[in-house]
């Protein structure tokens, strides 16, 4: 399906780089247009149910996209009838009590469980750490650890069919990998997005709208891809100097003080604001006046990073 997005002039540069790619067992990757990646989580059979094989593979992949020179902007969604179910159970079971009860000193569990939620932290984390932007692309499922994965995409849209549940507290724990600690700091509706944890219970896209967590809806997945990719498309024609630079001091700006804030841009932007990107924008923008173009940076090329 995604082939059709492949236009010539993208064919060669698609096929260089996906050459260049790590495979995945579970994760699929393809390049629907230029300078875009798609990334599926591929446990269709578990609704991507999240193991220690996709935790792990999460971490090595968008470490790999930070650095991708052909990566500015990222899909991220799942095969088959839902985005993601979650924790695997299995594995959750696996951990939280088969090796566990080989360890006797209560110290020496707290450790071995402290080292694997950080383990599943540094996954999920690597996906908010990207300094790619990241648009979840969301439909049936998103359960729990699914949850928490949206919390580190950058923009989060949905199909209508899509339903939700921070499960966690159901299941005698608080989430611990990115619902809540950082949607608090993105969510409009602080009242029903405590609600929906507390509770968690499953809701749909209009309250998933209604806190902040999903910002448009589409009737069918197949618009809803298209949409993404069009938008990361978008995205991927800017420069990536200022892309890629707005998400570093946004995601600063989301863990500090104004005053560290304003600190850090200005040091930031004393370096970046030599970039050549400037001069083509400017000139991009002087041509697109005389042709009435509505985007500035119409027409200016960037080289890579
Ligand atoms: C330290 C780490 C911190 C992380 C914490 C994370 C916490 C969480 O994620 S809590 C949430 C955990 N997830 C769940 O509780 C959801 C469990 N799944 C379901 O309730 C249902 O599958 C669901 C309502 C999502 C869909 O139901 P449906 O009838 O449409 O499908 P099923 O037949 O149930 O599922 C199809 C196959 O997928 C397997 N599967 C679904 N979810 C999981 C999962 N979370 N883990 C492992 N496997 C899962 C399900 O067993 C079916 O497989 P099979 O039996 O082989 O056909």
């Amino acid at each position: 399906m995604f082939r059709s997005y492949l236009n010539p002039s993208s064919v060669r540069s698609t096929c260089r780089f996906l050459s260049s790619l790590p495979t995945y067992e579970t994760l699929k990757l393809s390049q629907p247009k230029s300078h875009v990646i798609l990334v599926e989580l591929n446990r269709p059979t578990k609704l991507n149910a999240m193991d220690k094989q996709l935790f792990d593979e999460l971490k090595t992949c968008f470490e790999h996209l930070n650095t991708e020179k052909s990566c500015r902007a990222i899909v991220l969604t799942g095969t088959g009838k839902a985005f993601c179910a979650g924790i695997d159970l299995k594995y959750l079971s696996n951990t939280t009590v088969n090796e566990l009860s080989q360890i006797d000193d209560v110290a020496r569990k707290a450790l071995h469980t402290r080292r694997m939620i950080q383990r599943t932290q540094a996954s999920l984390r690597a996906v908010d750490k990207c300094e790619k932007p990241v648009i979840a692309a969301v439909h049936g499922h998103c359960i729990g650890a699914g949850v928490d994965l949206t919390a580190c995409c950058d923009i989060r849209y949905s199909s209508r069919d899509a339903s939700f549940s921070v499960k966690e507290v159901d299941m005698g724990l608080a989430a611990d990998v990115g619902t809540l600690q950082i949607f608090p700091k993105q969510v409009i509706d602080h009242s029903l997005f405590r609600e929906l944890v507390f509770t968690s219970r499953l809701f749909r896209t209009e309250e998933a709208q209604q806190i902040g967590l999903i910002s448009r809806v589409f009737d069918t997945r197949d618009a809803l891809l298209e949409a993404a990719v069009s938008l990361a498309s978008v995205i991927a024609r800017k420069s990536p100097v200022a892309v890629q630079g707005s998400k570093i001091n946004l995601n600063y700006a989301r863990d500090h003080t104004v005053d560290d804030n304003f600190s850090f841009v200005s040091t930031w932007n004393s370096g970046m604001l030599l970039t050549e990107d400037i001069i083509k924008n400017v000139m991009a923008a002087s041509v697109s006046k005389d042709k009435s173009n509505k985007d500035a940076s119409d027409g200016a090329e960037f080289e890579d990073i």
